[in-house]
């Protein structure tokens, strides 16, 4: 899947969406019904760039039931999964319930659980695991905090994480994966990281891959940017060229916003 172009972009770009502890399961119909019907309107090219939102949990029997009957082709995945397959690990759901859902991917580490919920680079290397246990495709956040941000240790720190993480896996599971690059510092405040701050991150993201396994399959793996992404400024974040998308919160929440996201071709900065 990976491997695909777009004619412009050497990755099909992903523009993916979390809800977060947003949208109970009627508003996420509403939201995902006005997304496709703008998406639809606007003849979006979903081979141009691929569509995926992050509902809660308790949205996705919903979502699920929306895409199939409507024949959508927006796509979409959970914001966790247990590390753990079944058993007695109350409050926890499984790869598997997500794989019979219908998820096409799940996010794993992301900030905010790596934050409220103390989750280290071995928990998400055993939810990575998981994910493909049950064929779902991990999304893998990454990103440093402001003070490692000031510290200027922001890219050590954030490939750290990255190789604690993908600890073991396989060459073509690296190149499935999809890595988002979220400086916590720029998540939910507004602030969002400049276009080149984006591009030498995924840059150094795409040559750590390359080290740990080759140039090829570094080549392969889609990196994403996320923290405050909005249409006003997605065409210059996408203009670098290892962004290979973006992990949009808030804005993704406004259909409209995340509709015209994805049509970022159409505002893409050029020089
Ligand atoms: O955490 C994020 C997406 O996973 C980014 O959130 P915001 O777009 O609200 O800053």
């Amino acid at each position: 899947m990976t491997s695909q172009t777009n004619g412009q972009f050497d990755r099909t770009p992903l523009i993916a969406g979390n809800w977060k502890m947003n949208m109970d399961h009627t508003q996420a119909i509403t939201l995902l019904q006005k997304l496709a019907w703008t998406l639809d309107d606007a003849k979006h090219d979903y081979s141009r760039a691929e569509v995926a939102v992050f509902p809660p949990f308790t949205d996705l029997r919903s979502v699920q039931s929306l895409v199939d009957g409507d024949d959508l082709r927006v796509v979409y995945g959970a914001q966790d999964l247990s590390d753990q397959d079944s058993g007695a690990y109350t409050g926890d759901i499984s790869g598997q319930f997500l794989a019979k859902l219908g998820c096409t991917y799940v996010l794993v580490g992301h900030s905010e659980r790596r934050t409220i919920h103390g989750e280290s680079d071995e928990l998400c290397n055993a939810k990575i695991a998981a994910a493909h246990r049950h064929g779902l495709v991990p999304v893998l956040c990454v990103g440093e905090g402001l003070e490692v941000r000031q510290a200027g240790e922001h890219v050590a720190f954030t490939l750290e994480q990255l190789r604690g993480s993908i600890a073991g896996l396989e060459a073509d599971r690296v190149a499935e994966l999809v890595v988002a690059y979220e400086p916590v510092w720029a998540i939910g405040t507004g602030e969002v990281a400049g276009p080149e701050d984006a591009q030498e991150m995924a840059a150094a993201i795409r040559a750590e891959l390359a080290g740990l396994y080759d140039a090829e399959t570094a080549a392969r793996t889609r990196i994403l940017y996320g923290g405050s992404a909005k249409a006003a400024n997605a065409g210059s974040i996408l203009k670098g060229k290892d962004v290979d998308g973006v992990l949009v919160g808030g804005a993704s929440l406004d259909a409209e916003e995340f509709a015209s996201i994805a049509r970022f071709e159409q505002h893409l900065v050029t020089d």
